[in-house]
């Protein structure tokens, strides 16, 4: 089954940082299933069932979950119950304050009770210490489910 990266993205931030992610899974040989929130439902993408739930938001005011992932997350728990292998990512402002900072983030790994850790960017990826967080992040994650037996086979033949 292939991994899925679901994300909520209104200015683009957290779209560039759902590719990023998206770019070290395939490096690593994982098929990707690609979902935007508010533009595809779980229903439209076949076998809803994966491996792995990548799942990436912004945050609204006052640390909230965006209307359209909050649809997501339930569309999902419609279909496949509430998943234990769901890692958080996404994007977010400091100057909403530390409370606040990501909180969509904090509050969708706590839903799901990720056991993975969050990653949590500022605005727009940008940099050599963003782009290292965000690989060794995604490692971190695709370490837990291994790359030889759940990997796309077809792309170590290619
Ligand atoms: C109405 C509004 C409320 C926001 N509230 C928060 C907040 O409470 N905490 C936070 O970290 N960022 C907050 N932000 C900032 C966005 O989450 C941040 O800019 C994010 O990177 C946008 O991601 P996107 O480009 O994928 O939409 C808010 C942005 C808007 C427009």
């Amino acid at each position: 089954m292939p991994l899925l990266i679901a994300y909520a993205s209104l200015s683009g931030n957290t779209r560039d940082l759902a590719r990023q992610v998206r770019a070290r899974c395939e490096a690593r040989g994982h098929a990707v299933t690609w979902l935007e929130a508010g533009l595809h439902t779980p229903a439209e993408i076949g076998d809803p069932r994966h491996d792995l739930y990548l799942l990436g938001s912004w945050t609204d005011n006052a640390g909230r979950t965006p209307a359209e992932m909050k649809r997501f997350i339930g569309d999902l728990v419609a279909a496949v119950g509430r998943p234990a292998n769901v890692a958080v990512f996404g994007t977010g402002e400091t100057q909403w304050g530390e409370e606040y900072y990501c909180g969509a983030v904090r509050r969708i790994a706590r839903f799901f009770d990720s056991p993975f850790p969050t990653l949590e960017i500022e605005q727009m990826p940008h940099g050599q210490r963003d782009a290292l967080a965000i690989r060794r992040w995604t490692d971190q994650v695709l370490d837990t489910i291994g790359t030889d037996t759940h990997a796309d086979p077809a792309r170590h033949l290619a």
